[in-house]
């Protein structure tokens, strides 16, 4: 796919099954998502691949936990079980601040990491979609993936391959967000 176009008609999916990556095409993704702008080459992130029965199992429980944990009902347990089947790769993306530049700007640097994850996959034919909510901010993920108090788990991309068609690209009127000088 041409990079303009992945760049300008992206969108999301939330009806994944698989196949997901292979090895190689998992490899790809994480050098795009290690070749992000990064102030003073600080690698200020790293990343919990999750795919094989054993990963996706822990992960299904970690998520079971956090609504038991979190006594937030049945609605919640259901939405837990419904997020660990979601699809058949998950990489849960931590960023991980280290000494010598603001901790905000390596949060935007791991969260490009993120993205280039995302267009990645795309680019290989791969749909996905970036989640977060109670699941990454409860301890239990934290504690599972050995999140430092530093580390804050900024996203969980969820990748295989879509279901249903894309949705329409956005095309928004960008002079409303412009200003030109
Ligand atoms: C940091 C971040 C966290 C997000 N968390 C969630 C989430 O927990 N649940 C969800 O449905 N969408 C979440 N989204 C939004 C989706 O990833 C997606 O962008 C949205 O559904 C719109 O689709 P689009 O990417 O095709 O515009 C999040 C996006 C970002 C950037």
């Amino acid at each position: 796919m041409d990079i303009l176009e992945l760049l300008t008609t992206r969108r999301s999916c939330k009806t994944l099954s698989a196949p997901a990556p292979d090895e190689l095409q998992l490899d790809t993704i994480f050098q795009a998502a290690t070749q992000v702008p990064d102030h003073g080459d600080l690698k200020p992130w790293r990343f919990v691949a999750i795919q094989s029965e054993e990963g996706m199992q822990r992960f299904q429980a970690a998520l079971r936990e956090t609504a038991i944990t979190l006594n937030m009902g049945e609605k919640t347990l259901q939405k837990a079980e419904r997020i660990g089947k979601f699809a058949p790769l998950v990489i849960g993306v931590i960023a991980s601040p280290k000494e010598g530049k603001p901790e905000w700007e390596q949060h935007m640097s791991a969260a490009c990491a993120a993205y280039a994850i995302q267009l990645a996959a795309k680019a290989q034919g791969f749909d996905n979609v970036w989640i977060t909510g109670l699941w990454t901010n409860a301890p239990v993920l934290q504690r599972e993936f050995e999140c430092t108090e530093k580390e804050k788990i900024i996203g969980l991309i969820m990748i295989g391959t879509a279901e249903n068609a894309s949705d329409e690209p956005k095309n928004w009127d960008v002079s409303e967000f412009v200003t030109n000088w």
